[in-house]
């Protein structure tokens, strides 16, 4: 059964006073099932944020449609929970109170405290209930983020590259919580990165997207058993595979935005973005 479902999604910007209407991308068809991972993988600009904020119900489509179990997306709702780069806690409440807060408007005081306690548990955070943010550590925030949207119940859970933002020894660390969270809620998660390694590591799929034209280039499935060791062979044949085909992409973006300069930096712009693909490219 498909959890979610694109269906011949375009995105069009309408243009300004002097700018034209700007097709991020179009026709863009993807089904995902239900407890699957799938990342969303492409060079800046290819309109992944703007496909998440879509299926989040925070943008809307030019042309075609989304849908949840059968039910038409219209806007937001509680069978989506969305992270993003930044936490987004109010500085005045501690932990517990950050994650209660929309529960109480769903649940009773107690169930509200006992379910804000039970998902700070999953993300390894009850020694933390009383912190505040400030008190915390950004991989700590993003816990708390994610447990705020685990909280809720929802059926997908949409990832805007939430660990971009933070230091390679923290993202190790949260690409293990996520992938305990994952097997242990059965949640389906969409997951928005610019990161190859991050995507091998954590998805069933990589919906590999370009731009100019704005869609989706290839979908490769990762066979590896979990969890995945990214020294393996498998592993970093995937990771040129997939590097092969972004490259083309990313040489297409920096043409574009530099125009004349690009000849004369291209060598070691690409060296750049090749020579460490596990990073931001
Ligand atoms: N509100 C808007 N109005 C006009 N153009 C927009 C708007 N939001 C996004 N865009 C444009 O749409 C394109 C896709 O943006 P989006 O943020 O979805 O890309 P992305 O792949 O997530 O990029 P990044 O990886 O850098 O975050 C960009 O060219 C951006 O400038």
């Amino acid at each position: 059964m498909s959890h979610v479902i694109i269906d011949h999604v375009e995105k069009t910007f309408p243009g300004g006073k002097n700018a034209q209407p700007f097709t991020v991308f179009e026709d863009i068809s993807l089904s995902v099932d239900a407890g699957e991972f799938v990342s969303l993988l492409g060079p800046s600009g290819c309109g992944k944020s703007t496909l998440l904020n879509i299926v989040a119900g925070l943008d809307t489509a030019s042309e075609g449609s989304v849908s949840i179990n059968n039910t038409q997306v219209t806007g937001p709702g509680a069978d989506r929970g969305v992270v993003f780069q930044e936490a987004a806690l109010m500085p005045w409440m501690n932990v517990k109170q950050n994650v209660e807060f929309a529960l109480k408007k769903q649940h009773s005081k107690k169930e509200a405290s006992a379910r804000a306690e039970e998902y700070l548990k999953l993300v390894h955070l009850s020694r933390f209930l009383d912190s505040y943010p400030h008190e915390l550590s950004g991989g700590m925030k993003q816990r708390v983020s994610i447990a705020r949207a685990l909280s809720m119940d929802p059926e997908v859970l949409l990832m805007d590259e939430p660990f971009g933002a933070l230091d390679e020894q923290t993202r190790m660390m949260l690409h293990k919580e996520v992938q305990y969270i994952w097997e242990k809620t059965n949640k389906t998660i969409l997951f928005v990165t610019h990161n190859i390694r991050e995507s091998i590591l954590l998805s069933d799929r990589i919906v590999l997207m370009g731009t100019r034209p704005g869609g989706i280039r290839k979908i490769f499935d990762v066979p590896l058993a979990r969890p995945r060791d990214p020294s393996s062979e498998e592993f970093t044949a995937l990771e040129h595979e997939i590097m092969s085909i972004l490259e083309k992409e990313i040489e297409k973006v920096m043409r574009e935005e530099m125009g004349d300069d690009f000849r004369s930096k291209k060598a070691g712009l690409l060296y750049n973005s090749n020579s460490n693909m596990g990073d931001h490219i």
